[in-house]
């Protein structure tokens, strides 16, 4: 077995003074999560979700990587998965350019419903600790 490591962000924008995330739909596995992908080579997680967030989405983010959630899942090629999201807030309004060949579709979604859209129930629960982090930074 080997070991993944994948790092991406919780993005959001503002929206009647509470966040709307970013999610995507996977074109392979059709699930929703969010932006995120493989370190390379000597890359830090921080610069690695940066490099993933604007490859998948063309969003030249800034991290705020005092929150930083963390998950675990098998792969179905026998690999674990080790994922690391920071959070990102991004201007209201901003332009999204999905990479079409792995992302299916996107979108903005306040936080009752990015929970329901979400495909796995780790996501949801990164998601939940985001969201306290994100209200408490905001009101
Ligand atoms: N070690 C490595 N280093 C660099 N590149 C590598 C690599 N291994 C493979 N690659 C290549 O990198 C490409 C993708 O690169 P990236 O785009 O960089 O990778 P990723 O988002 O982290 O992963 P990926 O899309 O492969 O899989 P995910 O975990 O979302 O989804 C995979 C499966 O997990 C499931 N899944 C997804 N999220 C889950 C979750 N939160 N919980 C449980 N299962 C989940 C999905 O349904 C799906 O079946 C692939 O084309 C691959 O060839």
């Amino acid at each position: 077995m080997s070991i993944e490591i994948t790092s991406g962000a919780v993005v959001y924008q503002q929206k009647d003074g509470h966040p709307a995330y970013l999610l995507l739909q996977s074109a392979t596995s059709n699930f929703w999560g969010f932006p995120k992908g493989h370190v390379e080579g000597e890359e830090t997680l921080a610069e690695a979700a940066l490099r993933e967030i604007h490859e998948e989405t063309q969003l030249a983010v800034t991290l705020d990587t005092k929150f930083k959630g963390y998950t675990e899942y098998d792969l179905p090629n026998g690999n674990r998965k080790q994922m690391t999201l920071f959070v990102s807030e991004v201007p209201t309004g901003v332009a999204v350019t999905r990479q079409k060949v792995e992302i299916s579709a996107n979108g903005w979604f306040d936080y009752a419903t990015a929970r329901k859209r979400l495909t796995y129930d780790n996501l949801k629960e990164l998601l939940d600790q985001a969201n306290d982090y994100i209200e408490k930074k905001l009101n």
